[in-house]
C-alpha cells in the first residue's frame, strides 16, 4: 500500500550485514531532460566499487535502463547490474525474459508515432518507451498510443514511468528478480537495503521491508518506504559515508 512516507533520513548502512540494491534514475543519477543526457558524477563508479567489496560482492544496480547503457554509463562499475526491469542482468544468476515480440518493427513503429508528434522514443533490447518529458500535454496521447502498442503485442506491458511509458515483458519486475536472487550468494542473510524514486520501485521497496530490510524513498511523493532521501545528491552522500566509516 502506498502511503505518505515521513521525511526522515534513513540510519547508515551496516555494509557487513546489509545487501544493497540502487535504483538508477532518479536516485543514483539526477533526472534529465533526455535519457541520454543524465550526468553521472565523477567517483560514483568507485563509492559504488568500494561498497560493493565492503558488502562482500552484495551491492547491485536495479534499473529500468538496458542494461548495456548502465554498464556505459558506469564503466568502472564491474559489480552486478539488473536491467530492463529484470530482463537482463550481469554477474547474476537469473533467467531473463523471454517473448517472442518482433522488436524491430516495434522500435519503428515507435520512432514513427515519436517523430509524427514531437515525442522522444527509446528503443529498449526488451521493449520500447515513448517519452514526452519535452511536451508534458501530450501525456494522454502518449499513453494511448503504449496502450495501443500493449493491445497488439501479447506478452508485454505497460510500465508508467517519469514522464515517460514503456512497454516491458510482461513478468520482468524489479522486485520479481529480487525475490529470486535473495537466498543465493553473496546476497543470502543480509539485510536487504533498497532505494528508489519512481512507481516501478514501490514493489522492491516494500519487498526490503517486508524481509526486515530498509525500504528508501528518493525525492518528493508518497511511497510505502518507511525513510526517505531527498534526492540522488543526498543518497549518493549517505552511499559514501558507508564507505567512510
Ligand atoms: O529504473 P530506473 O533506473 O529509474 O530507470 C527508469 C527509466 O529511466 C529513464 O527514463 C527516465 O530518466 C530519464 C533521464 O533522467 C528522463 O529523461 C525520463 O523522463 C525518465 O522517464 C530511461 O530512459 C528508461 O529506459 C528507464 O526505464
Amino acid at each position: 500500500m502506498t502511503t505518505d512516507t515521513p521525511n526522515t533520513a534513513p540510519p547508515a548502512l551496516v555494509p557487513g550485514e546489509d545487501a544493497v540494491f540502487l535504483d538508477f534514475d532518479g536516485t543514483l543519477v539526477e533526472i534529465a531532460p533526455r535519457p541520454d543526457a543524465v550526468h553521472v558524477p565523477d567517483g560514483l563508479a568507485e563509492v559504488l566499487m568500494d561498497l560493493h567489496a565492503l558488502c562482500g560482492g552484495a551491492l547491485a544496480l536495479v534499473s529500468g535502463r538496458a542494461m548495456g547503457e548502465l554498464a556505459a554509463f558506469l564503466p568502472r562499475f564491474t559489480g552486478p547490474l539488473i536491467g530492463s526491469h529484470g530482463a537482463e542482468s550481469r554477474g547474476l544468476d537469473l533467467p531473463g525474459a523471454g517473448h517472442a515480440v518482433d522488436l524491430a518493427a516495434l522500435h519503428a513503429r515507435f520512432v514513427e508515432f515519436a517523430n509524427a508528434n514531437d515525442l522522444l522514443a527509446e528503443a529498449k533490447p526488451h521493449g520500447a518507451a515513448i517519452h514526452f518529458r519535452s511536451r508534458p500535454e501530450a501525456e494522454a496521447l502518449a499513453r494511448a498510443f503504449a496502450e495501443e502498442m500493449i493491445a497488439l503485442h501479447p506478452g508485454l506491458t505497460l510500465q508508467p514511468a517519469k514522464m515517460a511509458f514503456e512497454l516491458r515483458p510482461a513478468g520482468a519486475t524489479k522486485d520479481a528478480a529480487l525475490r529470486q536472487l535473495a537466498d543465493a550468494v553473496p546476497f543470502a542473510g543480509r539485510r536487504p537495503v533498497y532505494l528508489g524514486d519512481d512507481t516501478t520501485d514501490e514493489p522492491a521497496l516494500i519487498w526490503a521491508q517486508e524481509r526486515g530490510g530498509m525500504g528508501v524513498k528518493v525525492g518528493e511523493g508518497a511511497s510505502a518506504a518507511r525513510w526517505r532521501l531527498s534526492g540522488p545528491q543526498a543518497v549518493r552522500a549517505w552511499l559514501t559515508a558507508a564507505t567512510e566509516t
